[in-house]
């Protein structure tokens, strides 16, 4: 269950961030993550999401602005802001020569954690490495190290676990493990932070989502609210008979005709109460417009994205 908990456990408040080259990568940031969500920051290639949550796990430092992470200021207190965070990658760069083993262990004894060889047996068991635990990093296969990662990551039993474009390069079987496991995780109360690119992910498994493009946040939103507020709802319509054009008399009705005039498409807006329906039909009835099938259906989490991010206004590239 998704818990309420008014307390969030992350707050950013005020974070810009300008490279030393004077590129402006965030600016003005404001975001709270609540206790126990699952969120998901979406944005297109540049947008500033790995620059953001670089910034929350104190790997690259703001320009200005202050982060709390369960309590901890990332910057004065970042000993203790850090241990209660999890980093999932993209890459593995270290550890080639090491077993699986001594990787996580050493993984969770760098944030002064007592040893814990039952813990670290449980989260390699749930991610299928336990029967690898002998083998060296450099020997496992590319969705391996994958694990390998999420497994150093909460070695540590962190609180919040931040992962970055999880499905980047990732199979299906991988990909849907990980999403198993994520909602375990989430069942047991940690805080889940997610970057991707692969929409889906996002409609399948965030509480929440948070829009950046060009360094701003553009919309913070609980999923199923942003989906009713921005989604479209369409009814297409199999025709009886192929039109080639629509009579004028249909003109102020928002109707495409597409399947080269087999099917008439209508839409519109899911927010509204009255649909508009019922009296499309008694209009189509009276042009003697008729039809054999018809269907409705929402638009996703993707038309959403595509439809903030790319705005007609946008000149770039
Ligand atoms: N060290 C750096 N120096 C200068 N500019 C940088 C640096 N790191 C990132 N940038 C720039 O900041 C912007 C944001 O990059 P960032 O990696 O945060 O984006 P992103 O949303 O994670 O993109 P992607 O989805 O491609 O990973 C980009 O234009 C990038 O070129």
């Amino acid at each position: 269950m998704t818990s309420d908990n008014t307390n969030p456990i992350i707050f950013v408040r005020g974070i810009n961030k300008t490279y030393s080259g004077g590129f402006q990568a965030l600016k003005n940031i404001n975001l709270d993550i609540k206790r126990g969500e699952i969120f998901a920051l979406l944005g297109p290639n540049g947008a500033g999401k790995t620059t953001l949550i670089s910034i929350i796990c104190g790997i690259v430092n703001a320009t200005s602005g202050t982060i709390t992470a369960d309590g901890h200021d990332t910057v004065r207190d970042y000993r203790a802001a850090r241990a209660s965070i999890g980093l999932v990658p993209q890459e593995l760069h270290t550890d080639a020569f090491e077993s699986v083993w001594a990787t996580v262990k050493f993984s969770r004894g760098l944030f002064g954690k007592a040893p814990n060889a039952a813990y670290l047996e449980k989260v390699l068991r749930d991610l299928s490495l336990w029967d690898k635990r002998n083998q060296k990093i450099k020997d496992l296969s590319g969705g391996m190290k994958r694990r390998v990662l999420i497994a150093k990551a909460l070695a540590h039993e962190p609180t919040i676990l931040f992962l970055d474009e999880p499905s980047a390069g990732v199979d299906v079987e991988l990909r849907h493990d990980m999403w198993r496991m994520v909602r375990e995780l989430r069942a047991q109360g940690t805080t889940i932070i997610l970057t991707t690119h692969y929409i889906e992910e996002a409609e399948e498994m965030a509480d929440r989502i948070g829009v950046i493009d060009k360094g701003e946040l553009i919309v913070v939103e609980d999923k199923a609210r942003l989906m009713r507020k921005l989604g479209k709802k369409q009814l297409t319509l199999v025709l009886r008979k192929p039109m080639t054009s629509l009579p004028a008399g249909l003109n102020a009705w928002p109707l495409t005709l597409s399947d080269n005039g087999h099917t008439l498409i209508y839409s519109f807006d899911s927010q509204k109460e009255e649909s508009g329906i019922a009296e499309l039909l008694r209009t189509l009835s009276e042009h003697g417009i008729d039809f054999k099938d018809l269907r409705s259906t929402e638009s996703s989490l993707e038309d959403i994205f595509v439809s903030l991010v790319h705005k007609p206004t946008e000149t770039q590239e």
